[in-house]
């Protein structure tokens, strides 16, 4: 039993038309991400992390090759693949507790239990006394937990990040970074994250893989080893980690 969100990426192509031609953008890539891990996509800018979230994401169709979710083939976007952008996406004139209710309640979940739902991610995010702000009157930060929040009422047994903390300040980062691993660990949800930064790609996740703008393709897949019970800060403090952070740079800038 493989459990739930396990994916597998077979063989993918991916690209975007420029005038009669199509521009490949990734090439031929297989990647499998197990149910429950949290993996991220890191590389240089434009070598196609983003395309790949959305095609996971069933935003775009392969040009050839399939990624299926649990045994099923995906090809539209569906309450399973809950995404989380760097912008923010919340409905302005929605209420927290509006915008996260508003998934379950789409999906035909009656009001009590979407309410129930509802207030349940949004303590898991840390902004219980916040559900009747609306979004302009959140901070940043504050606004990223409840796109969080909102993605996973749907209980999806995938959460696709992209860049979601990119425009926070370190001490907020840091900050929604220690949620987001607590929240991975109570929900069991797979996660894939994609960022520019080694050390975020490092603290959270468990694989980070490094994908090439030259060929489109995997250069790397390093394994983070990370053990939970051992403090984040002491984690990337350790030897080991810094040899880790040695080692993505250098597959990087190759
Ligand atoms: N909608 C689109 N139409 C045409 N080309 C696109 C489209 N979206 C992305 N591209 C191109 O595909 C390539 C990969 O883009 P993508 O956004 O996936 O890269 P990325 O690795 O996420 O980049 P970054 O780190 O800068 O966000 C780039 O050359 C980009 O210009």
């Amino acid at each position: 039993m493989k459990g739930i969100g396990h994916i597998e990426i077979q063989q993918v192509c991916l690209g975007y038309k420029s005038g009669l031609d199509i521009r490949t953008v990734i090439q031929d890539l297989s990647l499998t991400l197990d149910a429950g891990s949290f993996t991220s996509l890191i590389g240089a800018s434009g070598c196609g992390k983003s395309t790949l979230l959305n095609a996971i994401g069933g935003h775009y169709k392969p040009l050839s090759g399939s990624i299926i979710l649990d045994g099923v083939e995906i090809k539209t976007p569906g309450a399973d693949l809950g995404i989380v952008f760097q912008q923010h996406t919340l409905f302005p004139w929605k209420t927290v507790k509006e915008n996260v209710r508003f998934g379950p309640m789409r999906r035909g979940v009656g009001r009590a239990a979407a309410d129930k739902l509802a207030d349940e991610y949004i303590e898991l995010v840390g902004l219980s006394g916040y559900e009747n702000y609306y979004p302009k009157m959140l901070s940043g930060g504050m606004q990223h937990r409840a796109e969080i929040a909102r993605a996973l009422a749907n209980k999806p047994a995938v959460l696709l990040m992209d860049e979601p903390f990119g425009a926070l300040d370190a001490q907020m980062r840091a900050s929604l970074q220690d949620s987001l691993l607590s929240i991975w660990e109570s929900t069991h949800v797979t996660i894939v994250f994609v960022t520019h930064d080694v050390n975020e790609a490092i603290r959270l996740s468990q694989r980070v893989v490094i994908i090439s703008r030259r060929s489109g393709s995997i250069s790397s897949i390093i394994e983070t080893n990370k053990n939970h019970d051992e403090p984040v800060e002491q984690y990337m403090q350790s030897r080991q980690t810094q040899e880790l952070k040695r080692r993505c740079l250098e597959m990087l800038s190759a």
